[in-house]
């Protein structure tokens, strides 16, 4: 292994192997301890994609909700989950599905198209035109506006469903999917995230399909697979410690040190990480 491959191991936090009894546990004690502790707090809202990691995030939310709501003996908190399509979404199907597994509290659909549209025309009309990509991370932001706009409105927070294996790549768009207050998929690689939802009965066609962002236009379902030019056998194997190819390392890293900006706060003249 090199110094870099373990460090970025050492710095999100992955295990080579995991318990996944135990990691199911200590995600949904994590919900409910930062539930307790703050007080103001009714729920958790998260955008329901059908895909495999906001399944995971959103049945983890909800148990932790029902395990809070029971103890309590009344139904205080809530889980909000959010369709958020931009006019009619593809996969739509497995959205659907992944509702009928993780059963939320409440579900609320919101169309991100005219938002966006407007966006893009505002920006047009002042002479600046959004390429296809570029407009496919508006789409990410709006999403996260409409998410805090639902958490402010019910004393929510946040979920976000980025995990090592998007971490690492840098994999998300910034202030968009990337931008959510608690993120309990945190240290988990993709297969490891598929362990969990075996354990949890999740249908195998929502931890089986193709991992898309789904951003672009021109690009429809592109997988994250073929946009990053590695697949995340590779980069799971990378983040266990494992040997990988070399072409295959060379992407990765190459991925995660220009992406660095990414994994710190906005950054000061005190920083000196990306020196
Ligand atoms: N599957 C997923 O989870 C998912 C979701 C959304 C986006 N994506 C993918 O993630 C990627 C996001 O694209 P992106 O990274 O070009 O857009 P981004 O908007 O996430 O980040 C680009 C912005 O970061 C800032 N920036 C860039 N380099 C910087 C630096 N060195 N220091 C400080 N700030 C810097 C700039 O403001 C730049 O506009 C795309 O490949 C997209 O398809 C994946
Ligand atoms: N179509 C969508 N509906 C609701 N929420 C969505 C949708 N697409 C993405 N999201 C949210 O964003 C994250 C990141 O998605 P990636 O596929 O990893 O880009 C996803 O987990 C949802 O919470
Ligand atoms: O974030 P999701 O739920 O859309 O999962 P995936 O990244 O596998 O598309
Ligand atoms: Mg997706």
């Amino acid at each position: 292994m090199t110094t870099l491959q373990h460090d970025i191991i050492e710095e999100l936090q992955v295990l080579p192997k995991i318990d996944v009894a135990f990691e199911i546990r200590r995600t949904i004690d994590f919900l409910k301890s930062y539930a307790k502790k703050h007080v103001f707090l009714q729920g958790f809202v998260l955008g329901i994609s059908g895909g495999q990691d906001s399944t995971l995030a959103g049945k983890l939310t909800q148990l932790a909700v029902d395990e809070l709501n029971e103890e309590l003996g009344e139904e205080r908190y809530s889980f909000w989950a959010v369709r958020l399509p931009y006019g009619v979404q593809a996969d739509e199907a497995d959205c659907l599905a992944a509702l009928a597994y993780i059963k939320p509290t409440t579900i609320y659909k919101v169309n991100i198209k005219p938002a966006v549209d407007a966006g893009v025309q505002s920006l047009k009309d002042a002479g600046i035109e959004l390429s296809d990509f570029v407009k496919g991370n508006e789409k990410a932001r709006e999403r996260m506006k409409v998410q805090f706009a639902i958490a402010a409105s019910n004393a929510a927070v946040v979920i976000g469903t980025d995990h090592a294996a998007e971490a690492i790549t840098g994999f998300y768009t910034k202030f968009g999917d990337g931008g959510a207050d608690l993120t309990p998929l945190w240290r988990l690689n993709k297969r490891q995230g598929k362990e969990l939802l075996k354990a949890l009965n999740c249908p195998s066609m929502l931890y089986d399909k193709v991992p898309t962002a789904d951003l672009e236009e021109n690009r429809p379902s592109l997988p994250d697979e073929v946009a990053l030019g590695v697949s995340y056998d590779q980069i799971d194997d990378y983040l266990e410690g494992k040997p990988v190819e070399e072409a295959a390392r060379h992407k990765i890293e190459g991925h995660y040190l220009r992406s660095q900006h990414k994994r710190h706060l906005p950054i000061t003249i005190y920083d000196d990480f990306w020196k």
